[in-house]
């Protein structure tokens, strides 16, 4: 099994490229399924959650020309769906069991077939991470829907659009319903959406392919349901979370660095983080530099949230952070209720944290010392590479899988920024 190995104790300098969101390409990719011509899809980033969603379409009998390289320069790369020759409408447990962003094939696939059949996506390791919210969603707009042998089946003859408050504010429940709205019957509001910019991204691929949305980036969505979806071409936006997880490695390093292609306008909540950190930031169009003048990390309390608060994607690598800052910083996690699990890797590596509920109480130690640790979950892997660039010595990191999912070589990024770090094995 590959692992990652981090020398620690350089600080980063130099430039980086950010590459497509995850959190919206999967999401984008399963929308091209409401389509009736080829969708054309750019900044697709190069990474094991995409080439599965690209199966999973494959799978139910779409054509997908991955077009490496050729879209612009550096890493971008497109891929066209061709939703024209999907012949099936079942999701299997083999896909679904590997990325949960596989569910987001229900609310397609019923809007355009009539008929889905998906399998439930489980728990993971953050979380328990239930569905009923989609269920709900889409039960308003007409859907009779059955969970019976692991698998959620749908049938609509055609979806009508309704009000729908959701009870908590979920972003792939949100996307589920959102994407579904957009071919049926009449008006949707949606009520308590979520304000992701992954679902502002989705919302203007949907409206590339001629869906009629307002209100995306905002809690009240309204979906004029159109007759049909045609082709179309969007780029997807900047991963937020890879932009912030680099630029806490600059701030815990002490260095200095520019994030190239990046959406500085999705970060505020991250970006006044690490000011309060002591960071300078300057952002000036799609770059975003961060300069810490050498100096050591202030420890932040934080508490994670729905957009625009606190991402739950940066919490373990913020407190990667804490753990080497000045001071006692306090983490509490709202979100999910198991998001901790990196805790116990870091203090592995000499850090100092407690955990109590869902808080995580922080107090900063002058080093860590490298060791072997294991990824658990894919931020808990972002945060065991970021701790490993400021620990004595070596940091090896095993079950970088997850790593895999939702970060286009991060190695090679890192060290293109002086880093010192290899994949073995
Ligand atoms: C609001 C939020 O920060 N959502 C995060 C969540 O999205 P993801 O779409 O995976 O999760 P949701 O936004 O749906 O979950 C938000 C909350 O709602 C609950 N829930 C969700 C769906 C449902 O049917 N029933 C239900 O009870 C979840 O358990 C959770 O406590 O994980 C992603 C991966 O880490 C993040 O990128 C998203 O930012
Ligand atoms: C946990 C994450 O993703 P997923 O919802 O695909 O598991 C993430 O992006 O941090």
């Amino acid at each position: 099994m590959q692992k990652i190995v981090v020398e620690g104790g350089r600080p980063l300098n130099g430039e980086v490229q950010i590459s497509g969101a995850k959190n919206a390409v999967l999401p984008i990719l399963c929308a091209t399924l409401l389509a009736d011509e080829p969708v054309e899809i750019s900044n697709v980033p190069h990474l094991h959650d995409v080439v599965t969603t690209a199966k999973l379409l494959a799978g139910l009998g779409a054509t997908i020309t991955i077009d490496q390289g050729t879209i612009g320069t550096g890493s971008e790369s497109g891929i066209v769906v061709d939703p024209r020759t999907v012949n099936s409408h079942i999701a299997p447990y083999e896909l679904v069991k590997t990325m949960r962003a596989s569910v987001l094939v229900l609310g397609p696939l019923l809007a355009k077939y009539g008929e889905a059949e998906v399998s439930l996506p489980g728990g993971c390791a953050i979380g328990s991470r239930p569905v009923d919210l989609h269920i709900k969603g889409l039960q308003a707009l007409g859907a009779e829907i059955v969970v019976e042998h692991g698998f959620i089946k749908a049938k609509a003859a055609r979806l009508k659009g309704a009000r729908h408050v959701f009870e908590i504010v979920s972003v792939g429940a949100t996307e589920n319903v959102l994407m579904a709205a957009t071919l049926a019957e009449g008006t949707t509001i949606l009520e308590n959406a979520a304000m992701e910019p992954e679902i502002v991204d989705l919302a203007e691929c949907l409206r590339a392919m001629g869906a009629q949305i307002e209100g995306e980036g905002t809690p009240r969505i309204v979906v004029h349901g159109v007759e049909r979806l045609h082709g179309g071409r969007h780029a997807v936006v900047a991963d937020r979370i890879e932009t912030g997880t680099f630029l806490v490695a600059a701030a815990m390093t002490g260095g200095r660095i520019t994030a190239r292609k990046a959406r500085p306008d999705t970060m505020d909540a991250v970006l006044d983080k690490l000011r309060e950190a002591g960071a300078e930031i300057t952002c000036e169009g799609d770059r975003i530099t961060l300069d810490m003048h050498g100096k050591r990390p202030k420890a932040v309390n934080l508490t994670t949230a729905p957009h625009p608060a606190f991402p739950t994607d940066m919490q373990a690598q913020f407190m990667a952070m804490n753990c080497v800052a000045e001071g006692v910083g306090v983490i509490k996690e709202t979100i999910f209720e198991n998001r901790f699990m990196h805790v116990n890797e870091l203090v592995r590596l000499g850090a100092d944290i407690h955990v109590d509920g869902h808080s995580a109480v922080v107090r900063g130690v002058e080093k860590l010392s490298g060791a072997p640790v294991m990824a658990t979950d894919l931020r808990a892997s972002a945060s065991l590479i970021l701790a490993g660039l400021v620990a004595e010595g070596e940091t090896t990191i095993d079950r970088i899988y997850h790593l895999d999912r939702g970060y286009e070589n991060i190695e090679e990024k890192l060290s293109g920024l002086g880093a010192k770090i290899r994949r073995i094995g």
